[in-house]
């Protein structure tokens, strides 16, 4: 059966009823199996804020200081990580919540200038394929440990693309735009590398957008085929996209 890791960004859990409704789709494809990889920046954008700390990303990754870990983990692999699994449950699936170390997925550190932002690696043997063996959904934040025992915050959709990629599985990139868009806000139906470079060089494509196009285009030369970047706001897109139509952007290698 084939293995669908389904990126989902944290916006979704401030829309109500937009991550049970993205479940209930799920729950009606029997012919995959999925895993769900999902962000929560939002969230940790209220907590830090909260708590009396600034927080600045570059080229759309967190600067992570190690004293702001603890408000880090908690948002990602607590909140957004507990309230996905409320709506997963609701929905009728059997989830599990993991970190990405129980994912087979360690971290190094990458950039000092970034604190603890870390990069994917491979770890210890997943526990993703006995999951879905035993018909559980697996629900995956993008909090790493690294062989040195400590925390890093990894970029969600790097996260997500390191698990296909030791998963061996398809990926679907699910945000709040509709679509990849132009410097006219129209959407983009493809791209490709050359694209890419250009329209990140004008500045048309930031911030987290930035990363998720560079981690698609990883993704499909690793895939040797295109990986669509989507809306989780219109839940039929999945549906479309699983059967192999074309909604939202797609990164070609
Ligand atoms: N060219 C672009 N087209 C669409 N969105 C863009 C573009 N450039 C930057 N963005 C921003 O990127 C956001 C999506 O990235 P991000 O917030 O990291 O999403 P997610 O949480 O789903 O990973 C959009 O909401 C938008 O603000
Ligand atoms: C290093 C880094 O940038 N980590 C991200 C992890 C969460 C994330 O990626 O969330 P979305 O998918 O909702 O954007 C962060 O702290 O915001």
């Amino acid at each position: 059966m084939q293995t669908w890791v389904i990126k989902l960004g944290g916006a979704v859990l401030n829309t109500e009823n937009a991550a049970k409704a993205l479940f209930e789709v799920l729950a009606s494809q029997t012919q995959a199996q999925f895993v769900i990889v999902h962000g929560g920046g939002a969230l940790v954008d209220s907590w830090l804020k909260e708590a009396g700390f600034a927080s600045a990303k570059h080229q759309g990754l967190r600067i992570s200081p190690k004293e702001q870990m603890p408000y880090i983990v908690g948002a990602l692999a607590g909140c957004a990580n507990k309230q996905l699994m409320s709506q997963a449950i609701i929905a009728g699936h059997k989830p599990v919540g993991l970190s990405l170390y129980e994912a087979g997925i360690i971290s190094s550190q990458k950039l000092k200038a970034l604190g603890q932002v870390g990069q994917c690696d491979s770890g210890v043997q997943s526990v993703i394929p006995e999951l879905l063996k035993l018909g559980r959904l697996p629900l995956v934040s993008s909090i790493a440990f690294g062989d040195d025992g400590l925390w890093y915050n990894v970029n969600a959709d790097e996260a997500a693309a390191a698990i296909a990629k030791e998963l061996d599985a398809e990926i679907i990139f699910m945000t709040d735009v509709v679509a990849v868009l132009d410097a006219n806000k129209q959407p983009l139906h493809q791209l490709d590398t050359n694209q890419i470079n250009t329209l990140i060089a004008e500045g048309v494509i930031w911030g987290g957008m930035e990363v998720k196009v560079k981690t698609s285009l990883l993704a499909a030369q690793h895939l040797r085929r295109g990986v669509y970047i989507s809306s989780w706001q219109k839940p039929e897109n999945l549906v479309a996209l699983l059967a192999g139509e074309h909604v939202g952007t797609k990164i070609t290698p």
